[in-house]
């Protein structure tokens, strides 16, 4: 049970103990009107037998039930809203905390298959720990507690008529323990399921332009199909699996007021039950059973529910980057014997014993063909995942030991494929200083040279940007981020490949707003055109993940080996016309 608390509030069971404790307390004060009503039938029944008796006891019951019915009320009303709002903090709290974790986890972790996979969590898992702490947890509480002190009242009253109203409940019981182990592998089932289907949803409509494009409505729609056909199956089968074994166990619990009644009925008729009593069984009885088949049916769910809340756990107990370090005042770094490989030790190396010196405040060109493991060094740089042996040294501290988000502070990256937020342009300029005001926004956009068409926009600074700058050019796009890193102001930048895919006039501007955002820093800059990077200080050449050339331009030609035929290639296409 404690596993169950633990994962469907998140590891924060303490979070359920005011709202069990006012709905426990909501419960019993229910039970109370009805003993107030088995009294006055008592009275009533004595009144037709042994003629009027203390009729004033009578009306202070009939007072206390109206009282307790009130009580009742006002109880019900505080522990809902402590259910739902303890419920609803939960997840969001529980929202943000994931968020804030996952933040903190190597970006490797954040694989397609993983991405899709903690949507799902942050999404729906979530929704399903929510209604487990605001609707069925409660019901569960208060079917039991309902239960324990109604059977404990009629067994001191009359254990035989107790038996018998709760001859079914063993029975019941353990059919709903015997289907834990379906429930899981159903529960996985339909996880997966559902995973797949959102996975293929957000495949269909993002890669809608190739689909359209290459005429391929047939094979997408098909993997879409199977995908939503796969989820109806999986619920179905939920469904089906579940929901008989849920009205058996109902069944039996049932059967328990049938055999009550006819136990009584057996009891009265041979003198050794009263009437009252009976009918002090028949009261209570009614008011038990339907809470407790209610908490059985909703004990399935309760589990699929703690499924979900163990997704959540896993992914809390994902390992974060280590480090507690500040970041030296120095802004060399270092490459000492590293290799790396995205899927672990086990899987394909991408980088091989890579050792180099970057200086500070220099300027370094990572070039070589694609695939070679460039922007795999830019991601080592920048922490995003660690060497998987080897070190990076960041002023001479091995980069494992920095705070991951210390380091981030000190490092100014423009992507080639750059991704704005759905804000308005000045907030997608502000990711680079959170607390930067309106006019550091728009010196930093006018040293990006994006001031101007920022300014033709509709709402200026405060036009807000579609999803991912779907409603930018590639080059405004690059700019954008280029003023997020020249307001960020970190003493290292990187670039990636700003200008591969450019008109010339675009070009030109991002080219002037790059000299602007790397003067006097350290710069590591990929480029896949070496015109670009022919003043560098050093260019490192990489070639199946090894440094296999590094010098200045001039030096790496008279070696005459990679980097010299690259740039051959390279100048002779250049002289290339259409005519
Ligand atoms: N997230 C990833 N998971 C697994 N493998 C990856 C991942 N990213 C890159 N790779 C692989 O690592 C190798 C190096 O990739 P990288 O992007 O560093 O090369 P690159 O030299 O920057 O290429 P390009 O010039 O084409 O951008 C490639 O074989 C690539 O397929």
């Amino acid at each position: 049970m404690n596993k169950i608390l633990n994962a469907i509030t998140c590891k924060e069971p303490k979070r359920l103990v005011k709202p069990v404790l006012w709905n426990a307390l909501a419960n019993l004060s229910n039970l109370l009107p009805f003993l107030c009503l088995a009294y006055i039938v008592d009275q009533i029944y004595e009144y037709f037998i042994h003629g009027p008796g203390n009729s004033k006891s009578m009306w202070i019951a009939w007072g206390l039930m109206l009282v307790f019915f009130g009580l009742t009320w006002l109880l019900e009303n505080i522990a809902c809203k402590l259910t739902y709002r303890d419920g609803f903090m939960a997840s969001a709290d529980g929202r943000i905390k994931l968020a804030e974790h996952i933040r903190k986890l190597p970006l490797g972790f954040l694989t397609s298959r993983n991405a899709g996979e903690v949507g799902n969590t942050m999404m729906n898992d979530f929704s399903r720990t929510e209604s487990a702490m605001t609707h069925i947890l409660p019901q569960i509480i208060s079917g039991v507690i309902m239960a324990i002190l109604a059977s404990a009242l009629l067994l001191v009253v009359d254990f035989r008529m107790g038996l018998a109203m709760f001859a079914g409940f063993p029975a019941a019981l353990l059919i709903m323990l015997g289907m834990r182990g379906l429930e899981q592998r159903l529960d996985t089932r339909l996880s997966k399921a559902r995973v797949s289907q959102a996975g293929k949803i957000q495949e269909y409509l993002s890669g809608m332009r190739v689909i359209k494009s290459y005429n391929m409505q047939g094979s997408n729609f098909e993997r879409l199909r199977k995908a939503c056909t796969d989820y109806r199956d999986a619920c179905i089968k939920v469904e089906s699996g579940i929901g008989p074994l849920n009205l058996v166990a109902a069944a039996f619990l049932r059967s328990g007021l049938s055999l009550m009644t006819v136990t009584g009925v057996f009891l009265v008729a041979g003198g050794t039950l009263t009437v009252p009593t009976f009918a002090l069984f028949l009261l209570v009885g009614t008011r038990v059973f339907d809470p407790l088949a209610v908490a059985i049916m909703n004990y399935s769910e309760l589990m699929m529910c703690s499924m979900a809340g163990e997704r959540i756990c896993t992914l809390l107990n994902e390992p974060e980057m280590a480090g507690n370090s500040d970041v030296p005042g120095k802004h060399e770094i270092c490459f000492e014997h590293v290799s790396f490989s995205y899927g672990g030790a086990e899987t394909q190396e991408v980088l091989h014993d890579v050792s180099v010196r970057l200086g500070s405040r220099t300027m370094t060109a990572i070039v070589g063909p694609s695939g070679s493991g460039k922007s795999t060094m830019l991601r080592l740089l920048a922490r995003f995942y660690d060497p998987t042996s080897g070190k990076v040294l960041f002023g001479g501290v091995d980069e494992r030991n920095i705070e991951p988000e210390k380091l981030m502070k000190h490092i100014s990256m423009v992507f080639q494929d750059v991704y704005l937020f759905q804000d308005s342009v000045a907030n997608n300029i502000r990711y680079g200083k959170e607390d930067a005001t309106q006019e550091e926004i728009e010196s930093a956009a006018r040293l990006a040279n994006c001031y101007d068409f920022i300014m033709r926009m509709p709402d200026g600074f405060e036009t807000i940007i579609g999803e991912g700058g779907s409603t930018l050019s590639g080059g405004e796009k690059q700019r954008i981020s280029i003023a997020r890193a020249i307001l960020k102001d970190a003493p290292i930048v990187l670039l990636d490949e700003a200008t591969a895919s450019l008109d010339p006039e675009n070009e030109a501007e991002i080219q002037q707003a790059i000299s602007r955002l790397v003067q006097d820093r350290t710069v590591v800059v990929i480029a896949h055109r070496l015109k670009t990077v022919v003043g560098a200080n050093a260019i490192l050449v990489l070639d199946h993940g090894r440094i296999v050339e590094q010098g200045t331009h001039n030096q790496l030609l008279t070696q005459n080996g990679l980097y010299a035929k690259l740039w051959k290639l390279q100048t002779s296409t250049e002289g290339w016309k259409i005519n």
